[in-house]
């Protein structure tokens, strides 16, 4: 019997294939690699293709007896799918109801599915509870809230048990540095402020300082990726011991500027930043910050790497070792 990890060539979706290992369970990995790396899989079966290939993905189930799935593949950055929705809810849903069906085709049951702090759009209160509104204010965050949805009927009609983990921003990198972060574009900010003291780009645009914020930029909550790939592993736990679904937050409870970031960054790396105040992109909602109380209590999930500056030296250690990412 397998886990079916979708994405799990991708930067989150890696960790959590180490830890599935580390456990010694059976482990089947789907990638399309248009964002992920061959090289960041370190054990299981692969089958490189796409969700939305029906045929392919009758295949990996014909092949493999699936026990559960932990579904990771989508596109995932807030900007782009401002500017381009379509190809959102193509990936995101398209591909996500694709899995669905070929889940109930084969009586697979069980699904751990990413969902994103985008659902909530402009918070009304900080920290965030899971039973707040959730009004995205970006497709992003509509085309996983629209998952949630058919997860909660596909539940009710008794197709499908689903645990949603809502995650707040992923950040760090494994401890021993043989996977971390690769993304090409890179677009987050962690990763951004190290390849700029590594002198990889000039400076970082801040965007924008304008909102109602201590210092005008931008607030999340940044969760160690190990952490949240151990909480996928808990809510696989909970699926198998209970079979009943939910939705957990995933954040350390505490909020940081993107100025503040940057200064922590600046600690750990020794090196000063060079930044430029720029605009601000479209659909970042203000301040997004969790309460994971639920997850807490209802997983068991206890986040070991939650203090800022150890996460950014995890990221830093595997992007000084690894200049290139992957690309040797
Ligand atoms: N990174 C974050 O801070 C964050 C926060 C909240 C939620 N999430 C969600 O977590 C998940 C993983 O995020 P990540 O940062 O690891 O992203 P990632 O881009 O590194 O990983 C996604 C992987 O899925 C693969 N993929 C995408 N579409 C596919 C398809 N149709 N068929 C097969 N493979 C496909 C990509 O090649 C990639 O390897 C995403 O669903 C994202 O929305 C991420
Ligand atoms: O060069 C940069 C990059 C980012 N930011 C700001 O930094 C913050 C964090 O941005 P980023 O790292 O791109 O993450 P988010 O846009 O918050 O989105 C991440 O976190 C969300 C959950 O909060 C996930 O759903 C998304 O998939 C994931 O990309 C935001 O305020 C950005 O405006 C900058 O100022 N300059």
């Amino acid at each position: 019997m397998a886990v079916l990890v979708t994405g799990g060539a991708g930067y989150i979706g890696s960790h959590t294939v180490l830890e599935l290992l580390n456990r010694k369970e059976k482990v089947v990995v789907i990638d399309n690699l248009v964002k992920g790396h061959r090289e960041a899989i370190k054990g299981g079966t692969f089958y490189q293709g796409d969700l939305r290939d029906e045929d392919f993905l009758c295949n990996v189930f014909e092949e493999n007896e699936i026990q559960e799935v932990i579904h990771f593949a989508a596109y995932s950055l807030v900007g782009e799918s401002v500017e381009d929705p379509i190809k959102y809810y193509n990936n995101n849903v398209v591909g996500t109801i694709q899995l669905l069906s070929t889940m109930k085709r084969y009586g697979v049951k069980n699904i751990v599915f990413s969902s994103t702090a985008a659902v909530y759009g402009e918070p009304i209160n900080i920290p965030i509870l899971e039973e707040d509104a959730t009004i995205p204010t970006n497709p992003y965050g509509e085309s996983k809230l629209a998952i949630e949805k058919a997860l909660k009927w596909a539940n009710k009609s008794g197709d499908i048990n689903y645990i949603a983990l809502r995650y707040f921003n992923a950040a760090g990198a494994n401890k021993d540095g043989c996977i971390g972060e690769d993304h090409s574009p890179e677009t987050h900010l962690i990763p951004i402020i190290l390849e700029a003291a590594l002198g990889k780009r000039e400076r970082v645009f801040i965007y924008g300082d304008d909102y109602d914020t201590p210092d005008g930029t931008c607030i999340r909550d940044y969760i160690h990726v190990v952490d949240l790939a151990e909480a996928h592993i808990l809510a696989l736990d909970k699926l198998r011991r209970e079979g009943e679904s939910g939705i957990y937050n995933l954040g350390n409870g505490r909020g940081f500027s993107v100025k503040e970031v940057i200064d922590k960054a600046k600690k750990v790396t020794g090196i000063n930043i060079p930044v430029k105040i720029g605009e601000r992109r479209l659909g970042d909602p203000a301040v997004l910050v969790a309460s994971s109380k639920k997850a807490k209590k209802e997983l068991n999930w206890n986040p070991k790497y939650n203090d800022l500056e150890k996460i950014i030296e995890d990221a830093w250690n595997w992007h000084k070792n690894n200049l290139n990412g992957y690309r040797r």
